[in-house]
């Protein structure tokens, strides 16, 4: 029993020791917090677990406690202290304590434009640390000076210009889907939601690193498995925080298996660009060169002419793009159709518009003077969007003071290097830039819609400085698998409304899959 106890008391005293600085830094935020945001509510939080205590285990759970908490804190339904805003009144900010971290989460316009349009505050917490193990400090995770150069660096190659190039291969995979699902016109419900990941899947691998893992016809699965679970395990590792304990971590048998998931894609990565690379320099020694290029190639292009880039960089960049550039497309795709299955009246209006672009019953290959006369189409996917939105939450770590207007009419200073997160699906349920916040309504996207709302009521690609680098990509694909999903198919919706629950993992997913009847149109 000594032992035991000496064990953990000297294990303990070791962790003490190794994160001195930022058990320090942590102190001083407290401190900071307990001044600065003592007005601003949040769940009840005790000493060194704050509300982690409370968080319901089941992720179906979760996403009510916090809507709940949500309702409660962020629209104005709590007791407030000196900072009151009148009941009932949006309040748009509320604290939370994971652990000893305290965070804010930020749910309106006004909360959330000082964090966003800073190009200052552009660091990520801790929080994004995990998914660092997995996609390295790539674009999206990494910080300060490297962020600059890679977001200089990458920007062209997202322009329009060069998007426009992958077209054909969204086409292309857009149509082994529609072909995919001919099995189950006229038959029961079945969940299509698999059957989206593995097109976007299909579709980014050839865009971002060049080769076909035909995922769609059923080859490869392991890498699509492996990185469902690391999602899974990084989302499990942030919100509980006795995962934050290596012992616990390993000994839950969530560390060993997210470190062999890890390996596995990235030794894929690795190798497909090490393929990649020798094929590109068989072609330019025979003078050769494929007029399109992926992602990779663009990369290794760069590497080449200015050697700012290492083999490393660059698998960064390939498992951040992995990462970012499926599952937040599948979802988009499977919660629009989703929605038009739920509302046959927007369905209707869908297919008149795609009747006129295409001529109904045709199946000829989109081309992209079609896909941007599909306006309403667009309403569809950005109001989908709207309602749910990919990326749940966007997080960052102040790096400087942020000052906050409260509608009680007093300033809340964030202090810095406290987290501070975004939550782009509470910003645009707000009743004050949405007539009826709650509805799927397309025409929310109408110009004049659009011209008078704050922009920051809708962000479901972020914004400011560090928004997403490949909003033009992820619209022109969803549009495109989309348009050749409704020129052939009518869609119905299994769950309600009401039982439907878009679980807030990294990525936002339907908690019971994406459950329709298709049939063909006659
Ligand atoms: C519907 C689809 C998509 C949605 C809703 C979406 C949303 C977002 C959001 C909210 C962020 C900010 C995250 C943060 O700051 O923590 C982001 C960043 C990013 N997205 Fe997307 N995304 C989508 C598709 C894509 C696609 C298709 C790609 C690439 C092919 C991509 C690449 C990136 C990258 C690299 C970043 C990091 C940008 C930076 O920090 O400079 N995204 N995305």
């Amino acid at each position: 029993m000594i032992i035991v106890v000496s064990i953990i008391v000297g294990y303990l005293i070791y962790l003490i020791v190794v994160n001195l600085k930022p058990i320090l830094e942590l102190w001083r935020i407290n401190r900071k917090c307990a001044t600065n945001l003592k007005m601003v509510c949040g769940p009840p939080a005790l000493p060194l677990i704050g509300s982690a205590h409370l968080f319901k285990w089941h992720p179906y759970d979760f996403t009510f406690q916090m809507e709940q908490w949500a309702q409660k804190y962020l629209f104005g339904r709590a007791k407030h202290g000196e900072i009151a805003a009148p009941n009932g009144e949006v309040d748009g900010i509320m604290l939370l304590w994971i652990g000893p971290v305290p965070m804010v989460l930020l749910g309106t316009a006004e909360c959330i434009r000082p964090v966003l349009e800073s190009n200052t505050n552009i660091s990520k917490p801790s929080q994004y640390d995990k998914m660092s193990e997995w996609i390295g400090t790539g674009l999206l995770t990494s910080t300060h000076e490297k962020w600059f150069h890679r977001r200089k660096m990458l920007t062209p190659t997202f322009h329009f210009s060069i998007i426009q190039d992958y077209f054909p291969i969204f086409a292309r995979h857009a149509e082994v889907l529609v072909e995919s699902m001919e099995k189950h016109v006229g038959g029961d419900y079945f969940d299509g939601f698999p059957y989206f990941k593995r097109c976007t899947l299909d579709i980014i691998c050839e865009t971002a690193m060049g080769i076909q893992v035909n995922a769609q016809l059923g080859e490869n699965n392991d890498y699509v498995h492996a990185v469902k679970r690391i999602s899974e395990a990084i989302w499990n590792h942030m919100r509980f925080p006795w995962f934050w304990f290596k012992p616990i971590w390993y000994l839950s048998g969530l560390g060993f298996e997210f470190n062999r998931n890890v390996k596995l894609t990235n030794d894929f990565t690795r190798k497909v660009i090490q393929e990649r690379k020798e094929m590109l320099n068989e072609e330019s020694e025979s003078g050769g060169g494929k007029k399109r290029k992926a992602f990779l190639d663009l990369l290794l292009t760069i590497q080449k002419e200015t050697g700012t880039l290492s083999d490393e960089d660059i698998r960064e960049e390939v498992d951040t793009f992995m990462f970012e550039g499926h599952d937040t497309t599948a979802s988009g795709i499977g919660f629009t159709i989703l929605w038009l299955g739920y509302n046959p009246e927007c369905q209707k209006k869908l297919h008149k518009e795609l009747d006129d672009v295409f001529d109904f019953g045709s199946d000829r290959s989109p081309t992209m003077e079609d896909i941007k006369k599909c306006t309403y189409l667009e309403k569809c996917i950005k109001e989908s969007l709207r309602m749910f939105p990919s990326v749940p939450l966007i997080a960052r770590r102040l790096s400087e003071d942020v000052t906050i207007d409260h509608p009680s009419g007093q300033k809340i200073v964030l202090p810095e290097g406290l987290s501070a997160c975004v939550s782009p699906i509470a910003a645009a349920r707000d009743p004050r830039a949405y007539l009826d916040p709650d509805t799927f309504n397309p025409d929310n996207f109408d110009i004049d819609a659009i011209a008078g709302r704050d922009p920051y009521a809708y962000i479901p690609f972020s914004a400011g400085p560090r928004n997403c680098i490949g909003q033009k990509f992820a619209i022109l694909e969803e549009k495109t698998v989309l348009s050749w999903f409704f020129r052939k198919y009518e869609v119905e919706s299994l769950q309600t409304e009401e039982n439907l629950r878009p679980l807030p993992e990294l990525i936002l997913r339907p908690y019971n899959g994406i459950n329709i009847k298709v049939k063909r149109r006659e």
